[in-house]
């Protein structure tokens, strides 16, 4: 995805030109105290985003299996980061966005995680050829439908068996119909935990969850 592909400022731009506005912020994350800089031109800049917290959260009511992470849209970080402290994992952690993806680089090193984690950018899966054990995601809605829905359902191609696709959206920002998508290339979605309208989903890969 270019600039040139949108109108006006957005946090998924490839090169934002914004003025630099960076930040400083400590967030308790799964029992972890991290320190994040943003900046202008990324995605929720001022502090760590409901949706994610919530889906962080959520990852303490479900198993991780064994493996390698992706998270899918990073922004400054925060996934991939709290689950590299958190759980130990080794995660790639990719976006469009380059200015998220130097800050996502100066949080890993930070926060102590730079040897665990991977930094690139892809266009959705476009330069990602490994298999995972867990793809995370909070989608961006602004990018539009198209890319919401690929990164759901290509999700699939890109898990080892019995690997997780877990994913947080709001109800009104169509969870529901995410469901939908999920279990069509999945034939299993979950909602694992929901909390003031967002939703979090999870979907299995080659299980025999329904022998
Ligand atoms: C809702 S934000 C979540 C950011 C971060 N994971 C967080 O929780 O704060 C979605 C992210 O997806 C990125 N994104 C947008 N389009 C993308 C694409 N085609 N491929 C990969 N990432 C994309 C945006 O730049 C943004 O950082």
């Amino acid at each position: 995805m270019t600039e040139k592909n949108i109108s006006g400022e957005q946090y998924f731009t490839a090169n934002p030109n914004a003025e630099h506005h960076y930040q400083n912020f400590d967030f308790d994350l799964l029992g972890h105290e991290l320190h994040f800089t943003t900046d202008s031109g990324v995605f929720s800049k001022s502090t760590v985003d409901f949706g994610t917290r919530t889906m962080l959260d959520a990852l303490e009511k479900t198993s991780i299996p064994i493996g390698k992470v992706l998270d899918l849209g990073t922004g400054y970080g925060p996934v991939g980061i709290t689950v590299a402290k958190a759980y130990q994992r080794h995660v790639d952690m990719v976006d469009v966005n380059e200015r998220a993806l130097d800050l996502a680089r100066k949080n890993a090193q930070q926060n102590g995680v730079a040897q665990q984690v991977n930094i690139f950018n892809s266009d959705v899966y476009a330069s990602i050829s490994d298999k995972y054990a867990l793809i995370l995601v909070n989608p961006p809605i602004r990018a539009g439908k198209q890319v919401v829905t690929t990164m759901l359902q290509e999700a699939a191609n890109y898990l080892q068996d019995g690997g997780k696709l877990i994913a947080v959206l709001q109800k009104k920002q169509g969870a529901p119909s995410a469901q939908k998508n999920m279990s069509l290339a999945f034939g299993n979605a979950q909602v694992i935990h929901k909390n003031k309208g967002y939703y979090i989903l999870e979907s299995t890969y080659g299980t025999n969850t329904d022998i």
